[in-house]
C-alpha cells in the first residue's frame, strides 16, 4: 500500500490485465464522421471547484497533497483541499478533453446497430469512430452512416484486439487523430470486438498520458443480447480465462438490453435481475435494434467524480427495492411463488422446503429453463451460474478516521485490485467539511473532496463490483475505520 493516500488522489500504475482467446487478425478502423452540423461542441466544465471535476494527475503534480505530508494534512484537515488545489493549479480551468464512449457487448449483441443508430441521430455532434473488428473482411456494410466517409479519414489497425495487442496502436491512433483532426470532431465512439474485456481499454485512458491529456472517458456502454446472454454468462471458462460477457456487464455504466423482440417478458425480467446482480450500478434500458435515446449513451459521465454520489445513491435505491421485493416474497411464502411469473425475482419460492415434496409439480409450471430452481427432476437439469462477479455496497453513518480509511483502501487495492472491477463511493472523513468522493477501476483510483456536508448527516456509501469479493470481510474491516 506504499504511497496510497486518499487526499493525494493517487492514480496507481499496474500492469494491464490480459486475457487469452484473442484473435490476432482483428482490425480497427477510425473514421472521422460528420454527422450533423447543427450544434457546436458540448460545453466544457471547469476543473476545480464545487461539484466540478479535478484533473487529479495534474493537481497532484501541482501540489503534493499526500495526507502523510504534514502540510497537506493540515490543509486537508482544514477542509481546504479544493481551495488549495485551485490556487496551485495554473492550467486551464476548462476541461477541453474529447469525450470517449466505449461500446462493448458480446458477439452479435447489436453494437454496430447501436453505433449506426447514434451516428444517424440528429444530436449535432461530430463523431470519430474507432471500429475494432475481427478478420479482414470489410467494415460491416450495414454501417450506413460510415459510407459517406472519405478514405482520408480512415485509419486502420489490423494486428489484434483493442483490449490487448493493439492497445498501443489505439494510443497512437487517437493521438494522431487529435493532432491532425482535432477541429473535426467532438466525441469518439469506440466499438470493441465482441469478446473484448473493457478493463484494459478503460485503463489505457488513465495510464497513457498522451490519451489522458487529450481524451476523457465518458462511459462504457454494454449492449446485451437478451436472447443469448444467459448462455454466454453461464459459459464456464478454463482457469485464468475471463468470461467476457460477465466482464462487459460488470464494467458497464449503461446497459442496452437489446433484441427484446426475440424474448418474452419473463426472460427479460430474468435477464434483468441477472445483470443487476453482476452490476448494481449500471442503468438498464430495453431496446429493439439498439434504439435508445442518444443522451442515454453519450454524455454519461460514468467516470466523473461529480456524478459518483448520484450513481451510488441510485445503486442503493435499487438494492433497497430488491430487498423490499425479497421481504414481500418471504411473507407470502409458497402461495406467492405459485403466482409469480418471474423466475429470477429473488422471491423465496420455497424450493428448499418444497423441492423434494413436489419439485416436479412446480417445475411443470415454471416456464424458465434457466431459472436456477431445483426442479426436482434429479437428472442434472439445474444450471450452474457463475455468480462470482457481483456488486456489494456499504452504507455507514459516522466519521471515518483518515489514516485508517487510507490504510484500508490502500490494502484493499493492494490485495484485491485484480478482482475489483469498478468502485465508487462517498466518504465522511472526520475533520473534513467536504465529502470525499472516489471512483476506481482495478488499481486505478481517483478521489477528491467534493461539496461540503453542511447540515446533512455524515453517511459513507461505497459500491464495489468485482469477482469473489468477500463481502463480510470488506464490511468488517471497513467498520474498523471509524473514529
Ligand atoms: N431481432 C433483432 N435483431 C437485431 C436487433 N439488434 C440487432 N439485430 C441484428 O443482430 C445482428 C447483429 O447485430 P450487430 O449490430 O452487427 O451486432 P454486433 O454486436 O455489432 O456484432 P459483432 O460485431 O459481430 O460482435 C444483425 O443482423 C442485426 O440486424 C434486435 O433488437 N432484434
Amino acid at each position: 500500500m506504499a504511497g496510497f493516500s486518499l487526499a493525494g488522489s493517487m492514480i496507481a500504475r499496474k500492469s494491464f490485465v490480459t486475457s487469452g482467446s484473442r484473435n490476432p487478425t482483428a482490425r480497427a478502423t477510425v473514421r472521422v464522421h460528420s454527422v450533423s452540423r447543427g450544434s457546436q461542441a458540448r460545453s466544457r466544465r471547469s476543473l476545480v471547484g464545487k461539484g466540478n471535476k479535478v484533473n487529479l494527475a495534474s493537481v497532484q503534480d501541482a501540489i503534493p497533497l499526500s495526507v502523510r505530508d504534514s502540510r497537506a494534512k493540515k490543509i486537508y484537515r482544514q477542509g481546504a483541499v479544493c481551495q488549495a488545489a485551485a490556487e496551485a493549479v495554473e492550467y486551464s480551468m476548462v476541461d477541453n478533453r474529447i469525450p470517449v464512449t466505449i461500446i462493448t457487448g458480446f458477439l452479435g449483441s447489436g453494437k454496430t446497430t447501436l453505433l449506426n443508430h447514434i451516428l444517424t441521430q440528429d444530436h449535432g455532434l461530430r463523431i470519430a469512430v474507432v471500429e475494432n473488428e475481427f478478420g479482414e473482411q470489410d467494415i460491416d456494410g450495414s454501417l450506413v452512416a460510415l459510407v459517406e466517409v472519405g478514405e482520408e479519414n480512415i485509419m486502420m489497425l489490423n494486428n489484434g484486439c483493442l483490449c490487448c495487442t493493439v492497445r498501443e496502436d489505439l494510443v497512437k491512433m487517437l493521438s494522431d487523430l487529435c493532432r491532425n483532426k482535432r477541429q473535426l470532431f467532438d466525441h469518439v465512439l469506440i466499438e470493441t470486438t465482441g469478446i473484448a474485456n473493457p478493463a484494459p481499454i478503460v485503463q489505457t485512458f488513465y495510464l497513457e498520458p498522451e490519451l489522458n491529456n487529450e481524451y476523457k472517458l465518458d462511459g462504457v456502454i454494454t449492449v446485451v443480447d437478451s436472447k443469448h446472454v444467459t448462455q454466454h454468462l453461464d459459459e464456464v471458462k478454463p482457469d485464468g480465462i475471463v468470461n467476457e460477457a460477465i466482464e462487459q456487464i460488470a464494467f458497464a455504466d449503461r446497459i442496452v438490453l437489446n433484441k427484446i423482440d426475440l424474448v418474452d417478458d419473463s426472460t427479460i425480467s430474468a435477464v434483468t435481475s441477472r445483470i443487476k446482480n453482476i452490476n448494481g450500478m449500471a442503468t438498464i434500458v430495453h431496446a429493439q435494434r439498439s434504439v435508445v435515446d442518444v443522451k442515454y449513451v453519450m454524455g454519461v459521465g460514468g467516470f466523473d467524480l461529480d456524478k459518483v454520489e448520484d450513481e451510488v445513491n441510485q445503486n442503493l435505491a435499487k438494492e433497497e427495492e430488491s430487498h423490499d421485493h425479497d421481504a414481500h416474497a418471504h411473507s407470502h411464502g409458497h402461495e406467492h411463488a405459485a403466482d409469480c411469473a418471474e423466475p429470477d425475482c429473488g422471491h423465496d419460492h420455497g424450493h428448499d422446503a418444497h423441492a423434494h415434496s413436489h419439485g416436479h409439480e412446480h417445475a411443470a409450471d415454471c416456464a424458465e429453463p434457466d431459472c436456477g430452481h431445483d426442479h426436482g427432476h434429479g437428472h442434472g437439469h439445474a444450471h450452474v451460474h457463475d455468480d462470482s462477479v457481483t456488486s456489494i455496497s456499504l452504507v455507514r453513518k459516522g466519521e471515518l478516521d483518515l489514516d485508517k480509511v487510507n490504510n484500508w483502501l490502500g490494502l484493499l487495492l493492494e490485495t484485491r485490485s485484480e478482482d475489483l472491477y469498478r468502485m465508487k463511493g462517498v466518504l465522511a472523513i472526520a475533520g473534513c467539511d467536504e465529502r470525499f468522493v472516489f471512483q476506481g477501476v482495478h488499481s486505478l483510483f481517483e478521489g477528491v473532496p467534493d461539496r461540503p456536508w453542511g447540515d446533512e448527516e455524515r453517511v459513507s456509501k461505497l459500491v464495489f463490483i468485482g469477482k469473489d469479493l468477500p463481502k463480510k470481510e470488506i464490511e468488517e474491516s471497513f467498520d474498523t475505520c471509524f473514529v
